[in-house]
């Protein structure tokens, strides 16, 4: 069973994320991860902390000349920040200038909740981890499963679609998303829209305010057959929803046409099936975002995460002092305005990390040319089928 873990507090030494269950054989460099760190670390709208971050993987276990062993692969990324950080984040030693809790919970954030929860009465015991720098961890551990999926030749990429209330005008074809998105700075494939995506972000910086959006992961070359129809824990597409639902921030997830499906009536919403000798099963269209009954149907698989503006405002929110209960508004030093961007990279990872984990339970390997061949034999059964 492929698993990961990440830890880390956000102003810690560092992130560290652990992967098991990873087949022997995968080629695996730091330079492929951190490729993918650097994507997660741009994106306009981004604030002062990542000027310090460059962010950089450290691989220190389960790999050897360049492949993986089969054994746990340990990834660790440092927090450039924590020289400024190290005697408030000592993990023994309480600083002489302990005078500053932080009592003041920020609505939408998990201070409050957290702080009641873990009885904490300084809330940067909570904002440590809580803090989306833990999706550091998440894209190198995510990377790992990627870079499988590429052996595979199972291809992942990801664009936005709205930020604010700024939506692309029409949904661009995969090659304009490969082409464009990563040289975007908004990771927008339309340039008109990119434009006034980042007009709107520039607004919401000065008004001290904050944007979320939506972004678009999509998947090529996944097979026919992950997933199942037969268990609700086993359903790829809630296994998917989860995994993208899980990241900071996402509040809704809609896969192929989502909510739109239940606005249209069933003609225009199911795929019809045609069949071609040498093509075998498949579809003109592909509003179900290549997911059935809980299972891939191998059309390329569709999904979009809703995110909620960030909630670190420099514009005061009313909030009340958890030591005094006296109300007050909350006045913030630096913080993201938007992070969208780094959102639909961080999707990438989640959802890489679920198809690889979907992949090696329907076809269990302990070495990759063991899968490669496995997945080769299924193909053409799929094929003639
Ligand atoms: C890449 C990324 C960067 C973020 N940056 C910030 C930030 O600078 N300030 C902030 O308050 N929230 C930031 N957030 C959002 C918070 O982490 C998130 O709103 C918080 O954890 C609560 O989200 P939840 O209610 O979905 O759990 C960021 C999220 C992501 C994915
Ligand atoms: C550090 C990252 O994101 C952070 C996520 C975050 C939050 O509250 O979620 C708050 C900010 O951190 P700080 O409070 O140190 O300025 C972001 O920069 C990162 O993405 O690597």
């Amino acid at each position: 069973m492929l698993r990961y873990l990440t830890a880390g507090e956000s102003h810690g030494p560092l992130l560290t994320t652990i992967v098991e269950g990873m087949p022997a054989g995968l080629p695996l460099k730091a330079e492929y991860i951190n490729r993918q760190l650097a994507r997660r670390q741009a994106g306009y709208g981004r604030g002062g902390r990542m000027q310090i971050e460059k962010d950089r993987v450290r691989i220190t276990s389960g790999v050897r000349h360049g492949y993986t062993l089969g054994s746990p692969i340990t990834l660790v990324i440092e927090n450039r920040d924590w020289p400024n950080w190290e005697s408030i984040m000592d993990p023994e030693e309480i600083p002489a200038e302990d005078g500053k809790k932080i009592t003041r919970p920020r609505p939408g954030h998990a201070d409050l909740a957290g702080g009641i929860k873990y009885r904490q009465e300084d809330l940067r015991n909570i904002l440590e981890r809580a803090s989306a720098r833990e999706t550091a961890a998440r894209v190198a551990a995510g990377t790992v499963a990627r870079a499988m999926l590429e052996q595979l030749e199972i291809s992942i990429v990801s664009h936005v679609v709205q930020i604010g209330a700024v939506r692309v005008s029409r949904a661009p074809s995969k090659e304009e998303i490969a082409g464009k998105a990563d040289a975007s700075p908004v990771r927008c494939a339309d340039p008109q829209a990119e434009r006034e995506m980042m007009e709107a972000i520039d607004r919401a910086r000065q008004a001290g305010d904050s944007l979320g959006g939506v972004f678009e992961v999509i998947v090529t070359g996944v097979p026919v057959g992950l997933g199942s129809h037969v268990h609700w824990d086993r359903r790829l597409d809630g296994r998917l929803a989860g995994a993208v639902m899980s990241i900071q921030g996402i509040k809704a997830v809609e896969i192929g046409l989502g909510l739109e499906a239940a606005r249209l009536p069933g003609s225009e919403v199911h795929d019809e099936i045609f069949y071609e000798p040498e093509r075998g099963y498949y579809r003109r269209t592909n509003r179900a975002g290549g997911l059935e009954g809980g299972i891939t149907n191998g059309e390329p698989v569709v999904i979009r995460g809703a995110m909620k503006p960030i909630p670190t405002l420099m514009k005061p929110l009313n909030s009340v002092d958890m030591r005094t209960k006296e109300a007050f508004q909350a006045a913030v030093e630096r913080s993201d305005v938007c992070a969208v961007p780094a959102a639909s990279v961080v999707a990438e990872a989640v959802v890489a990390m679920e198809l690889a984990k979907a992949l090696l339970e329907k076809f269990p390997a302990d070495h990759m040319d063991d899968l490669r061949e496995n997945l080769k034999i299924w193909r053409e059964y799929v094929r003639k089928v």
